[in-house]
């Protein structure tokens, strides 16, 4: 059973961006760091998403898949890209 669809994920995360603390809400720190910093943390999430798939179960892939999807989104809010851009694409 999902805690949350990706859909209310990235409402909550915009919420965040714009009114969080960044003391207390890691989106909002994110998203104060910049677009380089998120893209790091993008990279460094794919890379263990990698690894994972590799050399560990699907559970643990799954956990690193949530956490890529996690900076993505918080990579959209902070270029401002909503989830129907992305859409337009898929
Ligand atoms: N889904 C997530 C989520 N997934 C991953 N992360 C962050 O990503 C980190 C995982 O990355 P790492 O394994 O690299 O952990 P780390 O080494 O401690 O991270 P760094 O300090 O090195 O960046 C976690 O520690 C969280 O900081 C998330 N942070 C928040 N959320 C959700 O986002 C919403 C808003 O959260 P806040 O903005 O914190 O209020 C809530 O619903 C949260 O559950």
């Amino acid at each position: 059973m999902a805690n949350k669809t990706f859909e209310e994920l990235f409402d909550e995360l915009r919420h965040k961006a714009a009114e969080g603390d960044p003391s207390t809400s890691r989106t909002a720190e994110l998203v104060a760091s910049g677009v380089h910093t998120i893209g790091k943390k993008v990279v460094e999430e794919a890379a263990e998403v990698w690894m994972a798939a590799e050399h560990e179960g699907a559970d643990r892939t799954a956990e690193e898949i949530s956490q890529l999807l996690y900076h993505l989104q918080v990579m959209m809010v902070a270029r401002g890209i909503s989830l129907d851009d992305v859409y337009a694409h898929l």
